[in-house]
């Protein structure tokens, strides 16, 4: 029989479809993994910002979270959104249930400046769930949070991405330069050595879920049996592309495009 490789994502939502799980499920799609999700908090927002949040109580996330265990395999798994310590608890014991590489995207203020998590929680981001990934994406914003420094060189992020893999036990960093200056590079620590990740500045403020999208593309590549280099490497071709197409919607930062990679969708605009 003919195997896909499952992919899940565990997040909140973004109805206008550029982040959170609609992203997440966009990028597994497009990469060919089948992809499933876990409904953390149900967030009204849109390219402009966030408008409302409902959080899902910790006994509905476990229950979802056991109904995918229970029936379904998961050969690599992502967080987005999680907004409060409780959700952590139940996410972190339900990991101890499950066998597949888990990609921590540490998100905790929306594009917008809008908080998607609990200020008081989230230093328990880092006692129930990093020590239990295989990697954590923090954009500049989250690795300050994270390892409780300013970060403003790329010497900066090298060094937090060895702190926040020696210090706070994650399985590898991958610190995001996005929101510094010049070329847009991410440093890849893996508890060895580092890898640099580079590409050109893109003129656009159509970066919603940027984030999203990459640590999504990252999880669908593991889920593939890429190693991580080279799930990184790849996954941040797929992000920067996605970037350069992405679409003039919304009255915000507009959403990218998950499909900028299909060349016969791509060139029927050229
Ligand atoms: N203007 C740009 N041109 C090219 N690459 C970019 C640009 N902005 C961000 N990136 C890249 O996009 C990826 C996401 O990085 P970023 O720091 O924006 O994450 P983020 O802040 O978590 O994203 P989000 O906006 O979804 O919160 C990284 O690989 C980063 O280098
Ligand atoms: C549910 C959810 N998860 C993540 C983000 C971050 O995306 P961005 O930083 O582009 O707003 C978001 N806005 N909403």
């Amino acid at each position: 029989m003919r195997q896909v490789s499952c992919t899940l994502t565990i997040a909140g939502t973004d109805p206008s479809g550029g982040a959170g799980i609609q992203a997440d499920l966009k990028t597994f799609q497009e990469l060919k993994s089948y992809g499933m999700s876990v409904v953390t908090s149900v967030v009204s927002q849109n390219t402009t910002g966030v408008k409302d949040v409902h959080h899902l109580p910790e006994n509905f996330i476990m229950s979802q979270l056991k109904a995918i265990s229970e029936d379904m395999p998961v050969q690599a798994l992502k967080t987005g959104m999680i907004a409060n310590k409780k959700m952590m608890k139940v996410i972190s014991e339900w990991l101890d249930e499950v066998d597949a590489p888990y990609v921590m995207d540490p998100v905790m203020v929306a594009q917008s400046g809008d908080p998607l998590i609990e200020k008081e929680d989230q230093r328990y981001l880092k006692k129930y769930l990093v020590p239990k990934t295989a990697l954590v994406t923090p954009n500049i914003p989250e690795t300050e949070v994270l390892v409780g420094g300013i970060i403003e060189t790329e010497a900066d992020m090298r060094e937090a991405a060895e702190v926040i893999v020696k210090d706070l036990g994650a399985g590898a960093a991958l610190v995001k330069g996005g929101h510094l200056n010049g070329r847009a590079v991410d440093f890849l620590y893996d508890g060895q050595r580092f890898h640099e990740f580079e590409s050109e500045r893109i003129d656009s403020s159509n970066t919603h879920g940027t984030g999203c999208t990459y640590s999504a593309a990252i999880t669908a590549y593991l889920s593939q049996g890429h190693a991580l280099p080279q799930a990184v490497k790849e996954a941040k071709h797929f992000v920067t592309e996605a970037i350069r197409h992405s679409f003039d919607l919304g009255k915000g930062s507009g959403p990218t495009n998950h499909f900028a990679l299909r060349e016969e969708v791509f060139n029927q605009w050229l």
